[in-house]
C-alpha cells in the first residue's frame, strides 16, 4: 500500500518488497491449517452471494487509486490530515451514489462506510461519517413523512451535509442538563436557537468544523413560556453557496486528539438564530402554529438515534478486532525470538504458550462479538417496526442490552488491541503496524455515543427494576429471564455449559446483592440516590456480569444451534474457540465463581488446564483462522499485517516514507545541532 514512494528509497534493493513472495513461516502455517478457510468466510459472510458481493465492492472501492494513500496519514499535519480526509471522503461519497443508484441502503452504507473497508480508506476518521451515521438516521427516525420526503432525498444527494450536535461543553452524559435553548415566538412561526453560556457551546460533533453546513442540534424547546425538554431541530449553519457560517453562528474545529484526526470535530455556538417552524423534527412531539406543545408517546423516542449507533458500535468492534487479531497472528508467525530449547533454532513467537493466551482469546472475541452484534441488530430492527406501530413495551429492554453491549464490547476490543500491540513488541509500537490508529478509534467509542461507566449503570438501573418484578412473581423478559426466582441453577460439572450457567449465576448473584446494598443504604437513613451512588461500584460490576452471560449463553447457542450446515472440520474448530472465550472469561472472574457457583480449588486448575489444552489445539489453525477473516492488505494497513508476511521489507519500506530521510543531512542540522557540536563550555 505504501508502494509507489517507498520503492524508489529503499537502500538496498535486495531488501525491498518482493511481489508474490510469500514468508515461508506463513506457508507452514497455511498448510498445517484443519479446516476449508474459504468455508469459514463464506460462513462469516452469511452466504456465497453475499461473500461474492463483498468481494465485488471492495474491489470497487479498494482497486481505485483515488482512494489509496500515497503518504500514510499520520506524515501529515493536522490540517493535511482533514484535507486528505474530506478529499478522499468526497470521492468516496460520489462512488457511494453510483451504487445507491444500483438499489444500495442505508445498512450497505453502513457495512461499506463503518468497520473494515471504512477505516482502510480513511483510516483516522471520516469528515462525512456523521452525515451518513447520525444526521440522516435522525431525519429518518424523527422527521414526520412530510419532513423525510423534503430533507432524505436532499441529504441522500448529499446537497445538504449535516452532523449530529448534541454534546456540548459542559454536558455530554447528562442530556437533559443541555443548555442551548430554542424559543417558539407564534408571532414569525419561528423558532430562535441561542447558545446562553460558554458551556453551552456544542462540543465534539463530527464534521462541524468545516465540513457540514446544516446539523440536528438537540436543543431545550420553549413555548409559550414553559420548557419542554430537549427536542431535535434540523438548523443551517452555512450558506449553501458561499459555505460561509450563517449569521448568528459562531463554528469551528476543536483541535487534535488522540485519534481520528480527520473526523473534523467542531464546535458551535448561536446567537438567537431562526429557523422555521417545520424544522424542529416532529414525528414525536410537535408544536403548533400557535405555539401548543403536543406530548411525544415517550419522551426516550427523541434518544432513538443514539439506540441506533449504540447497536452499529457492537458490529464494528467485531471488525476492528478482527483486523487488529490478523495482524498480531501473522506477525507472531513470522517473528522468532529467544531459544526454548537452548542451542536449538529460536521459535516463532506464537509457540509460546503466552504468546497464544495473548491472541487467541481474542481471535474467540470476534465470533463473541459478532453473534451477539447479530442478534441485538435484529433485536433493534424488530423493536423499532412495534415502536413504529406504537408498540413501546420492548424499548426498555432493547435500551437496556444495548447500553451493556456497548460498553462491554467497546471496553474488550480496547484491551484486546493493546494486547495486541504488546504481542507485536516494539514493531507493534510503529504506526506503520496500524495498531496505534486503530486502538485510537476503537477506545473512542468507550466515551462516545454514551461513556461505558454511564452505560451499565443504565443496564444496571434496568437490572434491579427487573430483580424487584422477579422478587413479585412477575413475568420477566428474555434477557433477565435468569434471575426469575424459581429458577433452578444446576450444580457445577465442569463443562462449558456450566460456564455459561455460572455467569447466570454470578450476575444473578450480583444483582441480588446489589438490591441489598440499595436496601441497606435506604435503611440507614440514606436517600435512594445517595444509596445508589454508593452502591454504583458494584452495579456497574453487575451489569457487566449480567452481559457477560448474555454473550456466552448467544456464543454457545450459535456454536449449538446456528451452525448446522457447516463441515465437522469446521464447527470444531468453532465450538474450541467459543469453549476458549468461555474458559478465558471463568478464569479472569475465578473469585465471582468461588463465591457464587460453588467451584473448588481443583475445578479452577481443571479450567486452567483446559485452557491451555484449547491453546495447543487452536495454535496450527491460528493463521488459517485469520487468513479467513479475509481482510485485503489495504485494509489490514500493516506493515506486520499482510498476507506475505514481508515484514522487515515493509518496516523498512515505510521507514523510508519519512521526510527525515529526505536528504543525508536534514536541514535542522545546520539550524541547531550543528552549533551544540562546536560549541565550547
Ligand atoms: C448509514 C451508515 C453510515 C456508516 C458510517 C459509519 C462510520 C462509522 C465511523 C465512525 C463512527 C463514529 C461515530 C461517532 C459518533 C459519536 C456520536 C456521539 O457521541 S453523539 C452523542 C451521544 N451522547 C450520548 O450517548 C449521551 C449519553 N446519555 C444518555 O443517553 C442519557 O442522558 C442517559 C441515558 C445517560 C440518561 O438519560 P435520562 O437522564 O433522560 O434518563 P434517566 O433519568 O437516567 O432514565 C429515565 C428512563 O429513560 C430510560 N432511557 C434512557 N435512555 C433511553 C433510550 N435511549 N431508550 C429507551 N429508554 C431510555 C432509562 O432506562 C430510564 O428508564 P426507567 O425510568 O428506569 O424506566
Ligand atoms: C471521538 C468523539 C466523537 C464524538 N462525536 C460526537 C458527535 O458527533 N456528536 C455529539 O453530540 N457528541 C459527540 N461526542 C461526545 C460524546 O458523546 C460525549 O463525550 C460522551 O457522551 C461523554 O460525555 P462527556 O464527555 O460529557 O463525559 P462526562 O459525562 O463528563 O464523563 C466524565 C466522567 O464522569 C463520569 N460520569 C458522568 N456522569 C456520571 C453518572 N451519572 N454516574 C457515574 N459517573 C458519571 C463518567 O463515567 C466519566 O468517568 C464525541 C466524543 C468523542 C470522544
Amino acid at each position: 500500500m505504501f508502494g509507489r514512494l517507498a520503492a524508489k528509497q529503499v537502500p538496498n534493493k535486495e531488501y525491498a518488497v518482493v511481489p508474490g513472495k510469500v514468508n515461508p513461516d506463513l506457508q507452514r502455517e497455511r498448510k498445517k491449517c484443519t479446516f476449508d478457510t474459504l468455508e469459514l468466510t463464506h460462513f462469516l459472510d452469511g452466504g456465497v452471494e453475499k461473500y461474492k458481493d463483498r468481494k465485488e465492492r471492495e474491489n470497487f472501492f479498494l482497486s481505485d487509486p483515488e482512494l489509496m494513500d500515497d503518504v500514510p496519514p499520520e506524515l501529515m499535519s493536522h490540517e493535511d490530515q482533514y484535507r486528505n480526509g474530506l478529499k478522499k471522503a468526497c470521492y468516496l461519497f460520489k462512488k457511494l451514489k453510483e451504487l445507491r443508484e444500483n438499489g444500495g441502503t442505508i445498512d450497505n452504507y453502513r457495512q461499506l462506510l463503518g468497520g473494515s473497508l471504512g477505516s482502510a480508506i480513511l483510516k483516522d476518521g471520516n469528515p462525512l461519517a456523521l452525515h451518513y451515521v447520525m444526521f440522516i438516521p435522525t431525519l429518518m427516525g424523527q422527521g414526520t413523512p412530510d419532513q423525510c420526503a423534503y430533507w432524505i432525498e436532499k441529504a441522500w444527494d448529499c446537497r445538504v451535509i449535516g452532523t449530529y450536535a448534541q454534546t456540548e461543553l459542559g454536558h455530554g452524559t447528562f442530556i437533559r442538563g443541555l443548555e442551548t435553548t430554542a424559543t417558539y415566538n407564534p408571532k414569525t412561526q419561528q423558532f430562535f436557537l441561542n447558545s446562553p453560556t460558554l458551556t453551552s457551546y456544542k462540543w465534539w460533533p463530527g464534521g462541524l468544523g468545516q465540513t457540514a453546513n446544516y446539523a440536528v442540534v438537540v436543543a431545550q424547546l420553549y413555548t409559550k413560556g414553559e420548557c419542554h425538554g430537549i427536542h431535535p431541530f434540523i438548523v443551517q449553519l452555512r450558506d449553501e453557496k458561499t459555505h460561509r457560517p450563517m449569521p448568528g453562528v459562531i463554528v469551528g474545529e476543536i483541535g487534535p486528539k488522540l485519534g481520528m484526526n480527520a473526523t473534523n470535530n467542531g464546535f458551535l455556538a448561536f446567537k438567537q438564530v431562526p429557523i422555521p417552524r417545520n424544522q424542529m423534527l416532529m414525528k414525536n412531539a410537535q408544536v403548533l402554529p400557535d405555539g401548543t406543545y403536543v406530548k411525544s408517546p415517550s419522551n426516550k423516542l427523541t434518544y432513538g438515534t443514539m439506540m441506533f449507533v449504540r447497536v452499529v458500535i457492537v458490529q464494528d468492534m467485531a471488525s476492528y478486532l478482527a483486523k487488529a487479531v490478523t495482524i498480531a497472528v501473522r506477525y507472531s508467525a513470522v517473528r522468532r525470538q529467544s531459544e526454548m530449547v537452548p542451542g536449538q533454532s529460536e521459535p516463532q513467537i506464537m509457540d509460546y504458550l503466552t504468546q497464544m493466551y495473548k491472541l487467541f482469546p481474542y481471535i474467540a472475541t470476534v465470533y463473541a462479538l459478532k453473534f451477539s452484534a447479530q442478534w441485538l441488530w435484529n433485536m433493534y430492527n424488530d423493536v423499532t417496526a412495534k415502536i413504529d406501530a406504537g408498540d413501546l413495551e420492548l424499548l426498555p429492554e432493547l435500551h437496556s442490552i444495548a447500553c451493556c453491549l456497548k460498553a462491554v464490547s467497546t471496553a474488550d476490543t480496547a484491551t484486546a488491541i493493546e494486547t495486541c500491540r504488546l504481542s507485536c513488541g516494539g514493531h507493534g509500537y510503529m504506526a506503520c503496524s496500524n495498531l496505534p490508529t486503530t486502538y485510537g478509534n476503537v477506545t473512542a467509542a468507550s466515551t462516545y455515543e454514551g461513556e461505558n461507566t454511564v452505560m451499565l449503570l443504565q443496564t444496571a438501573r434496568a437490572l434491579m427494576k427487573a430483580y424487584a418484578k422477579a422478587q413479585a412473581g412477575e413475568q420477566l423478559s428474555p434477557t433477565v429471564e435468569y434471575l426469575n426466582r424459581n429458577r433452578k441453577f444446576r450444580p457445577w460439572s465442569n463443562t462449558v455449559d456450566s460456564i455459561v450457567e455460572g455467569f447466570k449465576q454470578i450476575a444473578a448473584g450480583k444483582v441480588a446483592a446489589c438490591a441489598l446494598s440499595l436496601q441497606r443504604g435506604v435503611e440507614s437513613g440514606l436517600s435512594s440516590e445517595e444509596a445508589w451512588n454508593r452502591a454504583s461500584v458494584q452495579l456497574v460490576d453487575a451489569a457487566e456480569a449480567h452481559c457477560r452471560a448474555f454473550i456466552t449463553d448467544r456464543h454457545l447457542d450459535m456454536v449449538r444451534n446456528g451452525m448446522n450446515e457447516l463441515s465437522p472440520a469446521l464447527r470444531e474448530v468453532m465450538a474450541q474457540l467459543c469453549d476458549l472465550y468461555c474458559v478465558f472469561w471463568a478464569l479472569k472472574r475465578t473469585g465471582d465463581f468461588l463465591q457464587f457457583c460453588g467451584i473448588r480449588g481443583e475445578d479452577v486448575q481443571n479450567l486452567q488446564d483446559y485452557q491451555n489444552e484449547l491453546l495447543v489445539q487452536i495454535r496450527p489453525n491460528a493463521v488459517g483462522l485469520v487468513d479467513s477473516f479475509d481482510l485485503r492488505d489495504e485494509i489490514i494497513g500493516s506493515a506486520l499485517g499482510s498476507y506475505d508476511g514481508q515484514v522487515y521489507e515493509r518496516l523498512l519500506q515505510s521507514a523510508m516514507l519519512s521526510p527525515l530521510n529526505a536528504k543525508p543531512v536534514h536541514d535542522s542540522y545546520g539550524a541547531s545541532l550543528s552549533a551544540l557540536l562546536r560549541a565550547k563550555y
